[in-house]
């Protein structure tokens, strides 16, 4: 897991590490750091160190240091580079370092004309110290970047962005690499921030970091903690797999969670719910089971509308006891209390009717309210999007391993609930189920990217589980 921490526990182990190391300059190997990836980007990008034009936004604070003591090293190696002091002031001593280095100090006029012959633009305007947003003439030189297609290697962060959100302000630095120190801070890996970030390059420069802000999954996570079968396994110990979803008006969404449990591994599936979608899952499923009987956690909720009986057809579920996933249409319905155990699964737009506020204070404080609810109900919030949150009642937080844009459609929440309940089943708690089933359905994703419905998704789970076996 990928640790992430906020700008203001950056800066604590900062001053913490000042303290105990006096004599230690943190920009100095932040600058190598920085200057090292320039030199493997340009090498990787084709025109090589040697002669490469870089234009250096240099803004006021020590995110233009870094800028310009990486600068100085660039220039010894041959690049030719102009820097642009966007706000007048610049890091006095990186200044005269890169001076002595020949770097040449332009204005924002000069700035234009060498961003068009520029092989790569370094945006040290701001870092963590910086208010989101960007002045108008930067803003200018960050949208011309983007129009003329030049690479951005942003200092710590893109400038524009605020370190800790998933918000971006509309203007900002877009990069193609990030290079940060220390740690990955939130606008790394938030949706849609990290967008702006491009690749994401950490530096150690030696901080001492206490405990994350949050944990990001990566696929060799999942492969590690998913539960594979053993020589004694059978179909209960892999875990029963009971589904009480769909409804007249949509059995579709009951399909596609039968086939999310299926394909996830479920030991056995029994089916529970009304009619058509019953139907349905006998045609295309043979192997899933009818009717009531000894389950090991449920799926309740998907598709099952508005429909008079809704909240007793929930406390029906509840009333066994049982690890439940709570999906779409019973999050309306919601008791006090839910039995120990249960995974919410809501998106942006249901959390919000759950805390009774706007689908936009939810997208400004995803992890805020996702807690909230956590709290509230004593059980752990998966919440969906382009950033999959795991939230616990104890308010950590975990994301899952991102996917691509294309999981952004109906269907993709039905087929996830089924993943996560037959990790329920198989035993997993609430946050493990919720961590790897929505990082499983991304890395299936990502091996089809492209249109591809979700079902179609759901059926690529079995190889992305099958390869987590080759890899233990
Ligand atoms: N904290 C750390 O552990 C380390 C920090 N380092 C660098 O230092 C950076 C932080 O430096 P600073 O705290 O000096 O902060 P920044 O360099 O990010 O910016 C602060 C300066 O920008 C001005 N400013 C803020 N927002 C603005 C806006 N929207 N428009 C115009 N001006 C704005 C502020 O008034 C201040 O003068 C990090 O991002 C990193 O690049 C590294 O040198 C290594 C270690
Ligand atoms: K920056």
């Amino acid at each position: 897991m990928i640790a992430v921490h906020t700008a203001q526990q950056v800066r604590e182990a900062e001053q913490a590490f000042f303290a105990a190391n006096p004599g230690v300059d943190l920009m100095q190997r932040a600058a190598d750091g920085l200057a090292e990836a320039v030199e493997n980007f340009l090498e990787g990008r084709g025109p090589g160190v040697d002669g490469a034009r870089l234009l250096v936004a240099v803004g006021p604070g020590n995110n233009g240091g870094d800028a310009l003591f990486a600068a100085a090293r660039l220039a010894r190696l041959g690049c030719r580079v102009e820097l642009w002091a966007t706000h007048g002031d610049a890091h006095e001593a990186g200044l005269a370092e890169a001076q002595a280095a020949g770097c040449q100090q332009i204005d924002a006029g000069q700035a234009t004309t060498a961003l068009a012959e520029a092989d790569l633009l370094l945006d040290g305007v701001l870092g963590i110290g910086g208010r989101p947003g960007l002045d108008a003439p930067v803003a200018t030189l960050a949208r011309e970047a983007r129009d003329l297609g030049i690479p951005v290697v942003a200092v710590d962060l893109p400038s524009g962005l605020d370190a800790d959100s998933s918000t971006p302000a509309e203007e900002s630095f877009h990069a193609t690499l990030t290079v940060t120190f220390g740690a990955l801070k939130p606008c790394h890996v938030l949706q849609p921030a990290a967008s702006r970030c491009g690749e994401v390059r950490l530096v150690d420069i030696g901080l001492e970091l206490g405990e994350p802000w949050a944990l990001a999954a990566a696929p060799g996570d999942i492969a590690q903690r998913w539960p594979l079968p053993g020589p004694t396994s059978d179909k209960y110990s892999r875990g029963v797999v009971g589904i009480d979803t769909g409804s007249v008006h949509y059995p579709g969404a009951a399909v596609l969670g039968t086939v999310g449990a299926l394909h996830a591994g479920a030991g056995m599936i029994r089916f529970c719910g009304p009619g058509p979608a019953d139907g349905l899952i006998r045609a295309a499923l043979p192997s899933v089971t009818h009717g009531e009987g000894r389950v090991q956690a449920w799926l309740v909720g998907s598709g099952w509308g508005d429909e008079p009986g809704d909240a007793e057809r929930l406390a029906g579920r509840l009333a066994d006891g049982l690890p439940t996933v709570v999906d779409a249409d019973a999050l309306r319905l919601l008791p006090d209390h839910l039995p120990a155990g249960c995974l919410l699964t809501p998106h942006a737009g249901e959390l919000a009717r759950l805390l009774d506020v706007e689908r936009e204070e939810v997208t400004a404080d995803p992890i805020g309210h996702a807690r909230a609810a956590a709290d509230r109900w004593q059980a752990v919030v998966l919440l969906k999007g382009a950033t999959q949150y795991v939230v616990q009642p104890d308010g950590a937080v975990w994301l899952a391993v991102p996917g691509p844009h294309w999981s952004a459609q109906a269907g993709s929440g039905d087929v996830l609930a089924g993943i996560c309940a037959t990790l329920l089943a198989a035993g997993l708690d609430a946050a493990r189920a919720a961590l790897l089933g929505a990082s499983v359905q991304a890395m299936a994703a990502r091996r089809r990217p492209g249109p591809y419905p979700p079902d179609d998704i759901a059926r690529e789970v079995p190889a992305v589980v099958g390869g987590f076996e080759v890899v233990r």
